[in-house]
């Protein structure tokens, strides 16, 4: 992907928090540099109070695994780095060897556009301590935004039942790449088109719009405007109808399309961008039909989301495409998505794989340890619960039993008989090299679309959502309430009271 490709050709391993640095030299320095590792990235509440999640964004971590290095200006930049006695923070025998280190990780993970769960890791990396390490904060920054993005974009086309959604947002967005980024995410999501032109060169989103309040000012008259447009674009005209008076905005833009039509062509519809938009909907549809528009589409935008557009469906407003701009981009009322990226498990001297646990007085922060899959059970192409097992489970079992990871009376029985099973993590990585074939955008927008469908109305509506089941399968719960009551001390009696 050329935005991508064009932005990561050049090493972006700076692009990280210095701890990650300082830890990486500590690790090389004590000689736990190649020490393998496990780590987990997944978050712990799904965004904007809803009851999924839509995965984006592997695509920008395949091209910034691909091309993980440090560039000889990278390593420049961190000779100059000094200690507060003035000796340099990092030796030049680790700055050699990040030269030469070259990415080996195996990485997993769920693909774009899948339905994606509290606790479930998206993405999985193994390899060197290092390399696992350095990886936390470019995988966080752009897991957690893009996918963010997509499950707003969701949202508000699940309100829109179906209607065309348009992404407008590139002025209101966070930053040229934020903006980029969106227009994708917002893409897989569900929306059909977006005003970004760049984002339609990069990634091939449909590019469509209307024009602004700027360009009927520019004229003396409402009507001169809409006719000079009908001039330019004969084929494309949606007029905006509320720069003066939308009522009569409506009347100019129906006496364009009888003049248009005189000519062979049809006008798409008008757009409304301010007032009551159910009630000036209503009035527009009811005037276009009677003039003989019937096919006219009625465009509205305004500060839209997912509960304005709910509610003017409920109002029955006259409204076919809806226009969203500030509030999809910006993920408005949840500005991150919050995932984290946790160590789950390291080989120790011996060999042996150890699990490994954060212990935090709220369970809901107790990761989930050693290395573990999800998988997904499907009856009657609806999907009934998720489970997250260790690898080496042995997944031709029957039943199993699934524990709430926070709340361990909440256990759900999985008779696997009849059931499909869709394994959420897959190979991206394999030491280094990547196996996974990378789906087109097309690709991934068509799969967000099957993932929500295999999903319950009751767990994509936009308020109390119905908690879809997911859960530790068994051996992975009690190795988890283990290890916790080992690195606690506890040993079943009460104590230090
Ligand atoms: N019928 C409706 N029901 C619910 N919300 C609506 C309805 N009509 C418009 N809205 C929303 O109400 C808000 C109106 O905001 P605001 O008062 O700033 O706009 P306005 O004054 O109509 O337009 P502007 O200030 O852009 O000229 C917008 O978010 C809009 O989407
Ligand atoms: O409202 P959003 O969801 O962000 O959608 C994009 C908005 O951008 C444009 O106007 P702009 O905001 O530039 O000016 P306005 O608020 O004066 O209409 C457009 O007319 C929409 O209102
Ligand atoms: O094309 C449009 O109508 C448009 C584009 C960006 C922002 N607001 C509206």
């Amino acid at each position: 992907m050329k935005i991508t490709k064009d932005l990561y050709q050049s090493s972006l391993a700076l692009l990280t928090d210095f701890y990650q640095l300082t830890m990486a030299y500590a690790y090389w320095k004590s000689g736990k540099a190649e020490q393998e590792a496990v780590f987990n990235l997944f978050f712990r509440k799904n965004p904007f109070q809803g009851g999924f999640t839509l995965a984006a964004g592997l695509d920008y971590v395949i091209d910034f695994c691909r091309n993980f290095r440090f560039d000889k200006d990278d390593l420049e930049y961190l000779a100059e780095m000094k200690n507060s006695d003035g000796t340099p923070t990092f030796e030049s025998a680790f700055m050699e060897y990040l030269e030469h280190m070259e990415f080996k990780c195996d990485l997993e993970a769920v693909e774009e556009g899948t339905v994606i769960f509290p606790h479930t890791p998206m993405v999985k990396v193994k390899g060197p301590l290092i390399q696992c390490q350095l990886l936390e904060t470019p995988l966080l920054n752009i897991m957690n935004f893009q996918t963010l993005i997509a499950t707003k974009a969701a949202r508000i086309t699940y309100a829109a039942k179906g209607d065309s959604v348009l992404e407008f947002g590139l002025r209101r967005a966070q930053g040229i790449d934020g903006a980029l980024a969106a227009s994708r995410a917002s893409y897989i999501g569900g929306c059909s088109a977006t005003s970004n032109v760049m984002a339609g060169k990069l990634f091939g989103i449909p590019v469509s719009g209307t024009h602004a309040h700027s360009w009927i000012m520019s004229f003396d008259t409402e009507l001169e405007a809409f006719e000079a447009y009908a001039d330019a674009f004969p084929d494309k005209c949606v007029f905006l109808v509320d720069t003066y008076d939308t009522i009569n905005g409506i009347k100019n833009a129906i006496e364009v399309g009888k003049i248009l039509r005189a000519k062979g062509k049809e006008m798409l519809g008008i757009r409304i961008d301010s007032g009551d938009l159910a009630y000036y909907s209503n009035i527009a549809r009811e005037m276009l039909d009677t003039a003989g528009f019937p096919n006219a589409k009625i465009v509205a935008s305004n500060d839209l989301d997912e509960q304005i557009i709910t509610s003017l469906k409920i109002q029955e407003a006259s409204i076919d495409i809806w226009g969203v701009g500030t509030k999809l981009v910006t993920a408005y009322d949840q500005p991150a998505l919050g995932a984290v990226y946790k160590l789950s498990a390291i080989k120790n001297t011996e060999g042996k794989w150890e699990p490994k646990v954060k212990v935090s007085q709220q369970s809901i922060k107790i990761n989930i340890p050693g290395e573990h899959n999800a998988i997904r059970f499907i009856r009657n192409g609806k999907a009934v619960a998720d489970m997250i097992y260790l690898e080496t489970e042995d997944l031709s079992k029957t039943s199993f039993t699934i524990i709430d990871p926070i709340d361990p009376t909440k256990r759900k029985k999985i008779m696997t008989k009849g059931l499909e099973q869709e394994k959420l993590l897959i190979p991206i990585f394999i030491a280094g090299q990547k196996v996974y074939e990378r789906p087109n955008l097309g690709q991934i927008k068509e799969n967000a679309r099957r993932n929500l469908n295999l999903f319950d109305k009751a767990h994509k509506r936009l308020v109390n959502p119905h908690i879809y089941p997911v859960g530790l399968e068994e051996s992975l719960y009690q190795l988890r309430t283990d290890l916790v009551f080992k690195m606690k001390n506890y040993d079943g009696e009460e104590s230090n009271i």
